[in-house]
């Protein structure tokens, strides 16, 4: 059961991460056009190919129904599959299998995957105090009746940052913690990043010591563990096989997926310190027939530090508990034994809301393509890519492959 690898990644377009107060603000629909036309002409397609369109629906600026139809409208093409994903974090991971599911079925050749994340330009009756109002609560819903509204909410417990805190203790509790391993996760992602070009923190080097002497945001997080916001964007094309065959870069075939969601909130998992990652991975690594051994680079969905360490372990690359150890011992960075977020990550490169997922898509296909200038990995044939949405609460897993 599963895909048998017969649809690739064979483009991909991602704006450079910047901070909202500098980024340029364009309607959504402007970025979709936008995107995926810098999309198709990184994998040398025609916008006739597409005939399928997987897009955000949540916060997505000018509908909040009916989102596919107006944008491929927009961006003048008729579609066999339309589809809206909404798991926060993990929505690019879930987005780019869902479009190899629909290739491998028949329904269609070639699907824009895309998720515009760069401010709209607000309209008179807009209030531009929303964002920092949705940032408060995170992926919390205060509306009349939501659980977390009730039960999380008054108790504290607000946006993502307590939430990975929360976990984070726990997992000091059951397993240790040491704080320096932790932080070498950072340090290793942003060494990378400084051989990204467009990384939001190129040209700022780190050290364990300067994160742990950082502002402590939530307990044991360290703002320097902690993604930043950013806009962005980014589009991905996924294809058949024969379109594939076509495309002017080597395609990355999506052979493994898996998904789990498992709560919303923290407060209801029966063990805060096992995450959704460890099913999703491992339905991804039995579909395309490898194990963790097999892989040559991991792009971690990394909203913290804590969200690597537990799905470096949850994914098998490490047995539970293990991890900090595994960190310490090894070289993460793109000249490492095991390199890791090999874009920096989006600790280091930045976090563009739900397109932040879309940063290890693309830096798995910039490797697998030969594209990741300046930081090209050898002989790199199998990746695994992790999204994660919400609180550790949803998660997917990718196994990309080169063709
Ligand atoms: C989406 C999902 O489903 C799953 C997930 O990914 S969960 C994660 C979702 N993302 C978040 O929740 C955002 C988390 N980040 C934050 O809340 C904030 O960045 C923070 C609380 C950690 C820091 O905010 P703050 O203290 O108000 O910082 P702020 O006043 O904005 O900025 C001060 C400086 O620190 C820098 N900074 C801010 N956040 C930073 C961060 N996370 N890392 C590094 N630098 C940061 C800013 O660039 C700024 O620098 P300059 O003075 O040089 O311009």
């Amino acid at each position: 059961m599963g895909l048998s690898g017969n649809a690739a990644i064979v483009g991909a377009a991602q704006y450079k991460p910047e901070k909202y107060q500098t980024a340029p603000q364009m309607f959504h629909l402007e970025q979709v056009a936008d995107l995926a036309h810098k999309a198709l002409l990184d994998a040398g397609l025609h916008k006739d190919d597409l005939d399928g369109l997987v897009i955000n629906g949540p916060h997505f600026h000018e509908a909040s129904v009916f989102v596919p139809a107006m944008a491929a409208e927009y961006l003048g093409i008729e579609v066999n599959f339309a589809e809206v994903v909404d798991l926060g974090g993990c929505t690019a991971v879930a987005q780019i299998w869902r479009a190899a599911a629909a290739i491998e079925m028949g329904l269609c050749q070639a699907v824009l995957c895309v998720i515009p994340a760069r401010m709209a330009p607000l309209g008179p009756d807009e209030d531009p105090a929303w964002m920092a109002q949705a940032m408060r609560f995170g992926g919390h819903s205060t509306a009349y009746g939501a659980p977390e509204a009730e039960f999380d909410l008054p108790y504290g417990h607000m946006g993502q940052n307590t939430g990975y805190a929360m976990i984070a203790q726990r997992y000091a509790a059951q397993y240790g913690y040491d704080k320096s391993a932790m932080a070498k996760i950072a340090v290793d992602q942003r060494f990378n990043a400084q051989y990204h070009k467009d990384a939001i923190f190129r040209g700022k080097e780190l050290t364990v010591e300067e994160v742990l002497a950082s502002k402590l945001v939530a307990d044991p997080l360290h703002v320097l563990e902690i993604v930043m916001p950013v806009a962005g964007g980014a589009a991905v094309i996924v294809a058949s096989k024969e379109l594939a065959a076509r495309a002017k870069k080597r395609p990355a075939f999506v052979t493994g997926f898996g998904e789990r969601l498992s709560f919303k909130s923290p407060s209801y998992a029966k063990d805060m310190t096992v995450t959704p990652v460890a099913e999703a991975a491992k339905r991804a690594f039995a579909m395309a027939g490898l194990t963790p051994q097999d892989i040559h680079a991991a792009q971690i969905y990394d909203c913290y530090t804590i969200t690597v360490l537990l799905s470096l372990e949850d994914a098998g690359f490490v047995p539970k508990g293990e991890g900090q150890r595994f960190i310490k011992e090894h070289n993460l960075t793109w000249k490492g034994d095991f390199p890791l977020n090999t874009h920096g990550g989006q600790l280091s490169f930045g976090q563009a809301a739900a397109a932040g997922g879309f940063s290890q898509v693309i830096e798995a296909f910039d490797q697998i393509s030969n594209s990741a200038e300046g930081r090209q990995l050898k002989g790199c044939d199998n990746i695994f890519v992790s999204g994660t949405g919400g609180v550790m609460s949803e998660q997917g897993a990718l196994i990309l492959q080169g063709g």
